[in-house]
């Protein structure tokens, strides 16, 4: 028997797009995958005959020595549109200019896998188009655009198109954020101060460079954005609803990264104290994304949770998400990590194996 090849083109090599391609190299499967693009933002390998790319291996450094200049966005559909078959677009960057493009390549049978959230997390009338199922239209998996590899958008799914009724979802998450609380806040109080643990996390490489885009509560607005809307809800952007930041107000406009890091401390009181206000009710503060399906809200912000919740005794830098439906009342709860190349790298990768059996 022929086994069934696809074409993939990968965009974006970094943490989760270099894992993905190791992960991806090393599969074994009764469908082919034809790697027929690698790219980053500066550089990319294309197979112009669709012929497999030979990487021998260091794919990074076979892209650094014969890389070219990357292919435009209308370049990069024209070259997949010419595919004598089937082709997947997997796109590993965190770009908005290459998301804002999926409706072009899906209108042309181009399927995607991608944890970027920015398609999905942005205007709604872009998540319309995108999920507008004409027939001939490619498909679009996102499952680690939520909590990394957890199977979260999935279980949403398959729970919906079976009938079921989301009423609540309530979940931790950021890797970053669940850390940085899982540490601060502890079920026997402590004197570890907000911004001490903001510094080991950016010293242990858990925040990004500059700490505020994780301190702003918009990642976990994206999250929250994507679920909202699978469930029904027609958010309108991370910005239509509630999003308790923890930067202070005169630290959101310093200049640096560094300055942020230096002032920090001084505005350590108020999170000092709503700490200690939870301790004394035997609770602790953790970052929290809800949804709130019959009442139409969603929010983001910080909760005190009692210490014998799931949510108090998380370890750290884990997601957990609780999601409570008509048939679920006792919400079914998934846990586990939410961040890291290796499990976003395979929740793209079972994405790209799902659609290939599909397409
Ligand atoms: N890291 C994690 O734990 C998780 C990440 N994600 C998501 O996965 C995605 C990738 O994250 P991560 O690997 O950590 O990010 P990195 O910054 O490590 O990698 C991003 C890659 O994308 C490339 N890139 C950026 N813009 C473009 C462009 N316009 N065209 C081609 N290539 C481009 C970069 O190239 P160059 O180096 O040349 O700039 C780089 O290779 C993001 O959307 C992130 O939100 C989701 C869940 C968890
Ligand atoms: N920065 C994110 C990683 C993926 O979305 C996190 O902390 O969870
Ligand atoms: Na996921």
């Amino acid at each position: 028997m022929v086994s069934k090849v696809v074409n993939i083109a990968v965009v974006g090599c970094g943490l989760v797009g270099s894992s993905f391609l190791q992960q991806l190299l090393s599969i074994k499967s009764r469908i082919t995958y034809n790697l027929i693009l690698v790219a980053t933002s500066e550089k990319s390998l294309v197979s112009d005959d669709f012929k497999p790319l030979e990487l021998n291996g260091n794919w990074n450094e076979t892209l650094n020595t014969f890389g070219k200049e990357p292919l435009s966005r209308d370049a990069l559909l024209a070259f997949l549109k010419k595919s004598p078959i089937p082709v997947i677009l997997v796109d590993n960057t965190s770009s908005q200019a290459i998301s804002e493009y999926y409706p072009n390549f899906i209108e042309n049978g181009i399927s995607i896998a991608t944890p970027n959230k920015k398609a999905f997390s942005s205007g709604l009338s872009l998540w319309k188009r995108i999920f507008s199922e004409r027939e001939g239209n490619g498909l679009v998996y996102h499952e680690a655009t939520v909590g990394a590899g957890l199977p979260i958008i999935g279980t949403l799914k398959d729970m919906i198109i079976t009938g079921d009724k989301v009423e609540k979802i309530e979940g931790i998450f950021s890797g970053t954020l669940s850390y940085i609380f899982n540490e601060f806040s502890t079920i026997k109080s402590n004197n570890v101060q907000f911004s001490n643990v903001v510094k080991k996390a950016k010293d242990l490489g858990y925040t990004e460079p500059d700490p505020r885009d994780d301190l702003n509560g918009l990642d976990v607005a994206r999250k929250v954005t994507i679920l909202a809307r699978i469930s029904g809800l027609e958010v309108e952007s991370p910005n239509a609803f509630p999003v308790q930041s923890l930067i202070p107000k005169p630290l959101e406009s310093v200049s640096s990264a560094d300055e942020f890091m230096i002032n920090l401390p001084k505005y350590d009181s108020d999170l000092t104290a709503l700490k200690e206000e939870a301790a004394k009710e035997d609770k602790v503060l953790r970052f929290i994304g809800k949804v709130d399906v019959p009442n139409k809200q969603v929010s983001v912000g910080i909760e005190k949770y009692d210490a014998s919740h799931p949510f108090a005794s998380l370890k750290g830098s884990d997601n957990v998400i609780s999601i409570k439906t008509e048939r679920y009342q006792n919400p079914l709860v998934i846990q586990g990590a939410g961040a890291g190349a290796a499990v976003t790298a395979a929740g793209v990768l079972a994405d790209v194996i799902k659609i290939a059996e599909r397409i």
